[in-house]
């Protein structure tokens, strides 16, 4: 069952050098309780498209087509491009809830981080008692590996991991349905950032939540996601189970970022990364956005753009693995 229907999304940025494309007709679902990666280049999107379905994009940032449905349990939805702004106040937190990049984006610096945790439940949770709002804190804190003493502590007194722990706990304090993660754990040393994606699906298996995982680290998500999908020029190129794109990747350019990153596990190989550059968003190539790079490409891929087209595990977007063209019937 889906938590998150995103359908058709379109996000510009109007720049006065001229339209940046940034998401192109995106959709995708997250199910209840998953964990999916999003990955790609610098530049693909996918912070962009985290940012519209939390509703957090600001001016020249516009969504020029497509919906986003968020799906309670209940069986109620809600069209989140439609909230107003106490609808959405209601909302974050409470069923969605973000973690940035840098954990001092997410925490509050002249607070320390226990009364940044009683912060957001007094405001969304006035029911609870001082007493049960302090227990709570103390809970989530040690939950993610702070200790109850820590709680009066400044986050410039916390290292890097320990600051974005405390990000992810006031994240969980609400029992959000859905917890997006942009790039979380990057500005980590390795070890680190491993240990906190370990937690994150051990507390995922603990409350339930779905996570949507940003980051350009592909064999990183690859350990940790349910399903992977990939972002290239704004678009989704390819989605798949985290073990298929493993096993099997079907875009040339979901091959190539396997490529680009040392794999934890098994024999060492040759890093061919991806020749070239992604392109200017502001003016596509023709066909497929991929194809100048694409060492695989044929005549045809520089004038039909591929549709996503599903397969047995996910789907893809190329002519030469399956997918079809716009326009085209799909097989
Ligand atoms: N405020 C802005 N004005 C104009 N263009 C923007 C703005 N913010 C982002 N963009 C452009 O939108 C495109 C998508 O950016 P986005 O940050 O969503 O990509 P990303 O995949 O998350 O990259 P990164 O991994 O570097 O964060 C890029 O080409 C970027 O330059």
């Amino acid at each position: 069952m889906n938590v998150l229907e995103i359908r058709d999304l379109g996000v510009d940025y109007l720049s006065g050098s001229g339209v940046v494309h940034a998401v192109t007709d995106v959709s995708l679902d997250l199910r209840r309780g998953e964990i999916l990666g999003l990955a790609g280049e610098s530049g693909s999107g996918k912070s962009t498209l985290a940012n519209a379905v939390a509703r957090l994009l600001r001016p020249p940032a516009a969504i020029t087509s497509g919906s986003v449905v968020y799906r309670r349990q209940d069986g109620s939805s809600l069209d989140l491009l439609a909230l107003k702004r106490e609808e959405l106040r209601k909302f974050r937190w409470k069923e969605l809830a973000v973690v940035f990049q840098s954990a001092m984006n997410s925490l509050n610096p002249v607070s320390p981080v226990g009364a940044q945790i009683d912060d957001v439940l007094r405001i969304h949770a006035p029911a609870m008692s001082r007493k049960e709002r302090t227990e709570r804190s103390v809970e989530l804190l040690q939950r993610v590996g702070i200790s109850a003493d820590r709680r009066r502590s400044y986050p410039h007194e916390l290292s890097g991991g320990m600051r974005q722990r405390a990000a992810i706990a006031i994240a969980l304090a609400l029992n959000p349905e859905i917890i997006i993660m942009d790039e979380p754990t990057t500005a980590l040393d390795v070890v680190v950032q491993r240990d906190i994606l370990h937690e994150i699906r051990a507390l995922r298996e603990e409350y339930g939540f779905a996570v949507v995982f940003i980051t350009h680290d592909l064999s990183l998500l690859m350990e940790i996601s349910d399903r992977i999908a990939i972002m290239y020029a704004g678009r989704v190129v390819e989605t798949g189970t985290a073990r298929g794109l493993h096993k099997a990747p079907r875009h040339p350019y979901t091959l190539g970022l396997l490529r680009s990153f040392p794999r934890l596990h098994g024999p060492r190989e040759e890093l061919l990364g991806i020749p070239g550059t992604p392109p200017d968003l502001r003016s596509l190539p023709p066909g497929c956005a991929f194809h100048p790079r694409c060492r695989l490409a044929v005549a045809e891929c520089s004038s039909v753009l591929p549709v996503l087209t599903p397969g047995a595990d996910g789907a893809v977007a190329c002519l030469l693995n399956g997918g079809s063209g716009a326009g085209e019937e799909e097989s």
